[in-house]
């Protein structure tokens, strides 16, 4: 068959543009070779003129008029000789010539300490990511670090790494984690520590990209936070690490922040928390933190190991059924606890069986936190009665069910102490405060891929959900309003959250199977919770 000819517009366009292309092409490149000495001339009047501001800026106020006073004299000298303003016009362009010859060449590569820098880094890195038997290393001692780390390297004004890609040879195990922490610890060390590094390896092309990641601002405090029911912000993460951003009051602005959002209730995967820090950490501040944000919703009882008084501010207000602070009281609380998460359970079961929607009663959410259960566990221990967290096996076990909400704060020395089913139980995990990669691994299950710091604010840490990522976080300020030390600010943010003060006792003790004789119990409103053991402490 015959071939039919192309259309015109394709057969002969391609070779017309092809054609314009070079004229045009062969255009500039005269048009550059033409305009070259003009192009040169200008070049160096530009830097003529640059040099003659610098010296000007650099001559002092007070001999300004003298050198005025001299160029004019020159000027009028030149334009009083015959052929002067010619010879200085020829002059002048001659020395623009001159200085706009060729072009300062762009600097390109690091200066002496920064390509210093670099080989040390490279030199510490040889052992790790090297082999004796390899034909051609891409790490040798003294070898080329331009090889491994080509040109994806930033400095800040200090003259310390901001940035760093590291090709890695390919026989590196980087699945192995503990050969990973080993190439970071020497990345960290090395590149300036007290700052927070961010580890991404990409095994697929064998890179490694270090960062430095700004701090978390600190500047947030407790406030209303825009969630849905059954979320709580626990505090807030780099601008990558989540999808979703909330507007916050930030100082005078308000601005979107990135929250980490832990989800409660019956869906929730990991309806209890643990939070673990150093003293001073910001423990009670995110158990407060979290109190307020219940409190919007649900009711609260707190107990108190510490016993210092950090949650009176909580007490007698509508919603916080207890603040508890010595063993009788705590062990009567959670006892209340436990019994009525059962009810809730089979009150919500018989709902369920008979098809009807569940009763109002057990459909707000109850909150039960636990500050230092070790504490209280060493008191009943040396009382010889029932550790407090053994109660708490009900709830955390069914809580979910219930709509019960566990959350525990302990400190690391103590961790030790804790109760296997609130180690079990509680899959949200905040650990708070200066702690080094195997605290935060043996809280959190997994290393952060960031290098915590020694110098931390309280309130700082990491997060992780269940079986997620492990974030950074940053605690709202949310302070005792009672404490001296407390901004008037922090205070009225904090007392703003506070709902009114009519007792909230009446659908405790409306729960409760029969009241028993109260004990002599540490509470900042004991008349209010009934049905504690008969023992009483002390
Ligand atoms: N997120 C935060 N923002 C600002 N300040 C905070 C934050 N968290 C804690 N602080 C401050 O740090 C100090 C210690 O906080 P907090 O009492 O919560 O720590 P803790 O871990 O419970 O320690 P301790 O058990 O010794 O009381 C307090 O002065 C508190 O106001």
């Amino acid at each position: 068959m015959a071939r039919r000819p192309l259309p015109r517009i394709l057969s002969s366009g391609s070779a017309s543009i092809t054609r314009s292309r070079e004229i045009a092409r062969t255009a500039a490149d005269n048009a550059t070779d033409v305009l070259h000495p003009l192009i040169t001339v200008t070049r160096g009047m530009r830097l003529l003129a640059g040099a003659g501001r610098q010296k000007w800026t650099a001559t002092p106020r007070d001999r300004r008029g003298h050198v005025l006073f001299l160029v004019a004299a020159c000027v009028l000298a030149v334009a009083l000789i015959p052929y002067g303003p010619l010879l200085a016009l020829i002059s002048v362009m001659g020395a623009a010539a001159w200085r706009g010859r060729d072009r300062t060449p762009a600097r390109t590569g690091p200066d002496e300490a920064g390509t210093a820098r670099l080989q040390a880094l490279y030199e510490a890195l040889v052992p790790h990511f090297s082999v004796p038997d390899d034909p051609a290393p891409l790490f040798s001692h003294g070898g080329d670090w331009e090889k491994a780390f080509g040109t994806s390297y930033v400095f800040d004004a200090d003259g310390r790494l901001t940035r760093l890609q590291v090709t890695y040879p390919a026989y590196f195990t980087d699945g192995d984690p503990a050969a990973r922490s080993r190439v970071e610890q020497v990345l960290h060390a090395k590149s300036g520590r007290g700052r927070e590094y961010h580890f991404a390896w990409d095994e697929e092309s064998n890179q490694l990209l270090m960062t430095v990641l700004p701090p978390l601002p600190t500047t947030i405090a407790a406030q209303r936070f825009v969630t849905a029911p059954g979320e709580t912000v626990l505090g807030f993460t780099d601008a990558d690490a989540v999808r979703r951003t909330v507007p916050v009051e930030d100082g005078d602005v308000t601005r979107d922040a990135s929250p980490v959002i832990w989800r409660t209730g019956g869906r929730s995967t990991e309806p209890h928390l643990l939070v673990v820090g150093h003293p001073g950490s910001g423990t009670t501040t995110l158990m407060r933190s979290l109190a307020l944000q219940a409190l919007q919703q649900g009711d609260v009882l707190v107990v108190e190991g510490g016993g210092t008084g950090e949650y009176g501010f909580l007490a007698g207000r509508d919603g916080v059924l207890a603040v508890e602070r010595g063993l009788a009281g705590a062990l009567a609380t959670l006892e209340w606890a436990a019994h009525e998460t059962e009810r809730r359970l089979i009150a919500a079961n018989r709902a369920r069986q008979s098809g009807h929607p569940e009763p109002e009663d057990i459909g707000r959410p109850l909150w039960i936190l636990l500050d230092r259960p070790s504490a209280l566990g060493h008191l009943a221990a040396a009382d010889g009665r029932q550790d407090p967290q053994e109660l708490l096996r009900v709830p955390l076990r069914h809580g979910r069910a219930a709509g019960v909400t566990v959350l525990v704060a302990e400190q690391f020395d103590s961790l030790h102490a804790l109760d296997e089913t609130v180690r079990t139980h509680t899959r949200a995990r905040v650990v708070l405060g200066p702690a080094d990669r195997d605290e935060v691994e043996a809280v959190l299950g997994a290393q952060p891929h960031t290098t915590p710091t020694p110098d931390v604010p309280p309130g700082r840490g990491y997060t992780r959900l269940g079986g997620g990522p492990v974030l950074r976080l940053q605690v709202p300020a949310t302070p005792d309003p009672y404490d001296d030390a407390t901004s008037e600010a922090h205070r009225t943010a904090v007392l703003d959250l506070l709902p009114g003060g009519a007792p909230a006792v009446e659908a405790v003790q409306e729960a409760l199977p029969e009241p028993e004789p109260e004990p002599e119990i540490v509470s900042t409103h004991k008349d209010r919770l009934i049905g504690a053991p008969a023992t009483a402490e002390r």
